[in-house]
């Protein structure tokens, strides 16, 4: 008997030439409504789904291909008497293939006009159906999901007659992550809709992007996968210009890199090394603010991925082809600028849509055996209300670089504290085991420079060993959440010294 290939597609594109070639092959092919018109207007010979179901199309194709006499023909174990004796007395014949893909569920919701009753209808029973009655039964069926598998399966029924077990394997593994993914994405819509924030089951869903050489380290397999509908103002959207591929860690300090520069609104230039701000700086243009950012800490800029809030001109492009950077991000570059840079062969060049809508995805972690998921710490200075508890009040200059140091300290791990002054970072000390340790590590490194500088804490203090030391250094401003049940001694220490302290009342743990 010939071979039966059951197509009911969505997106048409391909089905022609596929479809012409499963018929040259000697198979029969049965249609449902639409798939069956477009393969009929190109001359093929093509059954109706009515004539297999003895039953029309209804409830809008909500009702199509879910009988049992298309899913007996798919689920029929071919060398199990009994099956193919129930077949036979029902009069069902076997479907040897079926060729699906799935009602635009996700490019329904991405459009804005869309309803959530236009969602709902997007919502694919029968095919999904079909899909999981053939990938099971995938011993005696083929079952194609994906347009990109049209070729090779054509290739092997062209060399071997059929489809190998191997092949038919690996399709349906694919059919059911197909499934699987658009489940989820209805899943998640439909939870978001309802607004239950710790659903039973994380059910997320992602696309490969890029296979990656390596992880973290050589040894460690990678790749990159992509939620399917994320924002243009993320990294997984982000373009490569120019340079080498992307590497796991340029990937990841990119999108710390992006995390800092969105929190400022006045031109801003962050370097990032290993997930930390290294340098950050403000200016009235990019180039001002890199040169700051540079000079906050000119060792370790070196190799580092520098993110820029506004357009990367010839000037700016100039200053940053000095020094080896792994990337340089930013909204656009002039053309003068792509054409300074692009001189540098592997350097990466990359541009984001920062004007785009971000919400900030919630962030999901894994631990052994499980994972952690939270929002991402959109808080920014603007959110809070401040409060200032000692004697001196900041002064409007120091209240700026008071903000700055906030938005800073955000990003870096715990424990961090960061020194600023003059529109640029000084010193930053990250992850460190105790706060007095991060605020030494700042101290030391802004040096001199130190003297008139303000501080950010990400936590509170403690204790007041933190202001005092940075009453030797010379601190004049600090800000930090406040909270301590020792907070007065910290301000007691910092009246003594006339050093002006912002309480937040709110942290930025980042770990
Ligand atoms: N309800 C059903 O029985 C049913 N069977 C197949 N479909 C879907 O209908 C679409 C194709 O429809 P048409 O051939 O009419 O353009 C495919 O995306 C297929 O997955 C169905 N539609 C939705 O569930």
């Amino acid at each position: 008997m010939a071979k039966r290939a059951l197509v009911s597609v969505s997106d048409k594109a391909g089905i022609v030439p596929f479809v012409k070639s499963l018929i040259a092959q000697g198979v029969e092919i049965i249609s449902t409504g639409g798939t069956k018109r477009q393969l009929e207007e190109e001359g093929l010979q093509v059954i109706g789904i009515e004539e297999v179901t003895g039953f029309p199309e209804m409830m809008d194709g909500r009702v199509k291909t879910l009988h049992p006499a298309i899913h007996g023909g798919l689920l029929a174990v071919r060398n199990n008497e009994e099956h193919m004796s129930a077949l036979s007395s029902e009069k069902i014949s076997l479907i040897d293939f079926v060729i699906v893909n799935l009602y635009p569920f996700q490019q329904t919701i991405e459009n804005p006009d869309s309803t959530f009753q236009d969602a709902v209808e997007n919502i694919d029973i029968g095919g999904p159906s079909m899909i999981r009655s053939a990938a099971k039964n995938h011993q005696d069926v083929t079952i194609v999901v994906d347009t990109a598998d049209y070729d090779g399966v054509i290739e092997e029924l062209q060399e071997f007659g059929e489809v190998t077990d191997r092949k038919k394997q690996k399709l349906a593994a694919k059919a059911f992550r197909h499934t699987a993914a658009y489940d989820a994405l209805i899943a998640e819509y439909m939870t978001k809709h309802v607004g239950e924030d710790a659903p039973e089951k994380l059910t997320k869903t992602y696309n490969l992007k890029q296979t990656l050489r390596y992880g973290e380290n050589p040894h460690q397999m990678a790749s990159f996968y992509e939620r399917p509908i994320s924002s243009p103002a993320t990294i997984a959207k982000a373009k490569q210009l120019h340079g080498k591929e992307l590497s796991y860690n340029n990937i990841n300090d990119a999108d710390a890199a992006i995390a800092v520069i969105r929190d400022f609104n006045e031109p801003a230039v962050a370097a990032i090394k290993h997930m930390n701000p290294c340098g950050v700086g403000i200016g009235g243009d990019i180039a001002q603010a890199y040169q700051k950012a540079y000079e906050a800490d000119p060792m370790s800029i070196f190799g580092g991925i520098v993110a820029c809030n506004r357009e990367v001109d010839a000037e700016a492009a100039a200053m940053m082809k000095e020094i080896f950077l792994e990337i340089i991000l930013a909204p656009s570059f002039t053309e003068e600028a792509l054409k300074i840079l692009k001189e540098k062969k592997n350097l990466r060049l990359m541009t984001i849509d920062l004007e785009a809508h971000y919400a900030g995805e919630s962030r999901v972690t894994t631990v052994s055996g499980g994972a952690l998921i939270q929002e991402t710490d959109t808080l920014s200075y603007e959110d809070v209300e401040v409060t200032i508890p000692t004697d001196r009040k900041p002064s409007d200059r120091e209240l700026e670089q008071i903000q700055m140091a906030w938005k800073v300290v955000k990003h870096v791990k715990s424990n961090a504290i960061v020194l600023a002054k003059e529109d640029r970072t000084i010193g930053i000390g990250a992850g460190q085991m105790n706060r007095i340790g991060a605020a030494k590590i700042a101290i030391e490194q802004a040096g001199e420079a130190a003297e008139g500088s303000v501080m950010a804490s990400d936590a509170f203090f403690p204790m007041s060993d933190t202001v005092e030391a940075a009453a030797k250094a010379g601190i004049r401003a600090i800000i930090q959440p406040g909270g301590s049940k020792r907070d007065q001694e910290s301000i007691d220490m910092a009246n003594e010294h006339g050093i002006a302290m912002v309480f937040t009342g709110v942290r930025h743990f980042k770990h």
